[in-house]
């Protein structure tokens, strides 16, 4: 059975089952994965050796049904390392399933994966932010986890994680820093900063009061992702790296009249994704130098 009919069968066989498929079909070993966020799919565009797969094709794999996540599976090269990016992921408010949203988490770790960069569009708290700016995530909040709505709830399987990760140290810090130290290199330091993404289940954007909120509880910026895919990666030991791409800033004042919509957020997207893609791509390239990273 697949996933799209049962939101809650991404058992360790049903994932070993797509990474077999996909390990058959590639010849492709990669080490880093890419989440392209909203908008975000030029990230992928670069690589060599280019082999694609369409998400609709690969078994258990829910399918994008948000503009600006175009579905695709794409393993390549990123200069001398052997990468799989997804252009497009998967939200709770498309109406899957935390375990549907994080299932390429896992297949990523069965294939042998061991660093993912997760990249997101996310709305600036931080009265510092300006839009346009990248944020090198720091920390998260949970928000749907506290409700309940997590990815690691119910039956645990060892083969995974254990039952009670440590999420104090989501974000490695190593990766953080040679991040931000590329960025200074690249001379973009006066718009990559860091900070505290909080998730929200969406659809919608955020009400007045409730950004207040999320702003006096310590966060930077808000989305709709990366939490549950962050989560589950750090469950099953992957190295995490999140970049926030600030597409709009978030309204905190009654008075403001400027109104958020998706097509904004995917245009600023469109309009950074060549900096965010410098970033990355130094970033995967100067990857051997961090302790733990595999060199391709
Ligand atoms: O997939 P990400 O988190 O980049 O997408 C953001 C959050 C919503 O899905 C959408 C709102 O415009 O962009
Ligand atoms: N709020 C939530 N999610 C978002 C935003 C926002 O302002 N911008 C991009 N994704």
């Amino acid at each position: 059975m697949h996933s799209r009919e049962n939101p809650c069968c991404c058992s360790f066989d049903e994932c070993k089952l797509t990474t077999e498929w996909l390990l058959s079909r590639t010849r492709h070993r990669p080490k880093i994965a890419v989440v392209c966020g909203s908008g975000l799919s030029l990230l992928a565009e670069s690589v060599s050796n280019k082999q694609v797969f369409h998400y609709e094709d690969i078994p258990s794999f829910p399918v994008s049904t948000v503009p600006g996540h175009d579905g695709r599976l794409v393993f390549g090269y990123v200069k001398d390392k052997s990468c799989v990016f997804m252009q497009g992921r998967f939200h709770l408010y498309e109406g899957y399933s935390l375990c549907q949203v994080t299932f390429p988490v896992r297949v990523f770790k069965l294939m042998g994966v061991e660093t993912i960069i997760v990249t997101n569009a996310s709305g600036g708290l931080c009265q510092d932010f300006k839009v346009g700016d990248i944020m090198v995530i720091k920390d998260h909040i949970n928000l749907p986890g506290f409700a309940g709505q997590h990815p690691l709830c119910g039956p645990n399987d060892e083969r995974f994680g254990i039952r009670f990760p440590c999420m104090s140290d989501a974000y490695n810090k190593v990766l953080r820093k040679l991040a931000l130290d590329i960025s200074m290199e690249l001379g973009y330091s006066n718009f990559v900063r860091e900070g505290v993404y909080c998730m929200v289940s969406g659809p919608n954007f955020e009400t007045i009061a409730e950004a207040r909120m999320l702003h006096v509880l310590g966060s930077d910026s808000v989305g709709m992702s990366t939490v549950p895919e962050v989560t589950v990666a750090k469950h099953c030991g992957l190295h995490v790296l999140g970049l926030s791409l600030i597409t709009n800033k978030v309204s905190l004042d009654y008075s403001r009249e400027e109104k958020v919509n998706h097509e904004e957020v995917l245009q600023i997207s469109k309009m950074r994704a060549e900096m965010l893609q410098k970033v990355l791509t130094t970033f995967i390239a100067h990857s051997h130098q961090v302790e733990g990273i595999n060199s391709n």
